[in-house]
């Protein structure tokens, strides 16, 4: 095994010359991206920098024109579809909460399990407790765990956001992408999702898309700022915020 191959294996995911053009257009342009096992990335940037369109190739939704897109150091998504992506680890929220408005928060987490489970599981005690203990955990983690039996369509706009975040939990992937978590949040559920997306990252790896900079602040993790498609700085945002072309950019000079 050679040097690179080591190196690769080692990343939950690695964007190698990333280019996706929309009729001319370069929303991405040699994007180069790495992230590590157990790393929390926040990925920041102005509209149109490129941010949904990343994830959109991460997760099989846009083929890039040119570039490698590696899960695991092994998998090539550039090659997978959307369905086998998700099937391999790799889950998404999306920017507005999709929940079961008409279910109980308990029974979304476990309607989000059904595709996890065999049809032996369910006929096994031992695998429904485990799937029980698993549910619990998953609640605790997303603070919802006093509200299990409410309806979905009673959670505030915040709990819906953690209760689909719970969703994609339960199906265990090994990385997490979560697009604008705290976009309509009150301040106080924002400084909550920090904390929760902390402990998420303790055994997962996540990328976080986020405008909101006391946010990211609070997540205290490296953050890349994409513009124009490529990467424009990467650091802790005291050091990206630093830079003037981040400056620049956002100041639209
Ligand atoms: N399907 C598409 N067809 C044409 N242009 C597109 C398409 N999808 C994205 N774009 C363009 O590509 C650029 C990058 O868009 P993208 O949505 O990835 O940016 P973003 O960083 O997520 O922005 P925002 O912060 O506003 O969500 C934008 O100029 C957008 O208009």
């Amino acid at each position: 095994m050679n040097t690179l191959h080591k190196e690769l294996t080692r990343t939950v995911l690695y964007l190698d010359g990333i280019s996706v053009s929309f009729d001319g257009f370069k929303a991405l342009n040699d994007l180069s991206f790495v992230v590590e096992p157990g790393e929390m990335r926040a990925i920041i940037g102005p509209n149109g920098a490129g941010k949904t369109t990343m994830m959109d190739v991460i997760t099989g939704k846009t083929r890039p024109d040119v570039g490698s897109a590696l899960f695991a150091g092994q998998h090539d998504l550039t090659k997978l579809d959307e369905a086998d992506i998700a099937q391999l680890g790799i889950g998404r929220k999306f920017q507005r909460p999709t929940v079961f408005e008409s279910h109980t928060v308990r029974d979304n987490i476990v309607l989000s399990l059904a595709g996890k489970r065999s049809v032996f599981d369910t006929l096994f005690a031992r695998a429904r407790e485990e799937e029980a203990d698993r549910i619990d955990r998953v609640l605790d983690t997303i603070r919802l765990a006093d509200r299990a039996g409410m309806m979905a369509a009673d959670l505030s706009h915040g709990q819906k956001q953690w209760l689909e975040i719970g969703m994609l939990l339960a199906q265990d992937p090994s990385l997490l992408l979560v697009d604008e978590p705290v976009a309509g949040m009150t301040d106080a559920e924002t400084v909550q999702t920090a904390t929760l997306l902390k402990e998420i990252a303790r055994d997962h790896s996540v990328v976080v898309v986020e405008h909101d900079m006391s946010f990211v602040q609070d997540l205290g993790v490296m953050v890349t700022v994409l513009h124009e498609g490529s990467v424009l700085a990467e650091g802790s945002l005291d050091h990206v915020s630093a830079d003037e072309r981040v400056i620049d950019v956002y100041l639209g000079r």
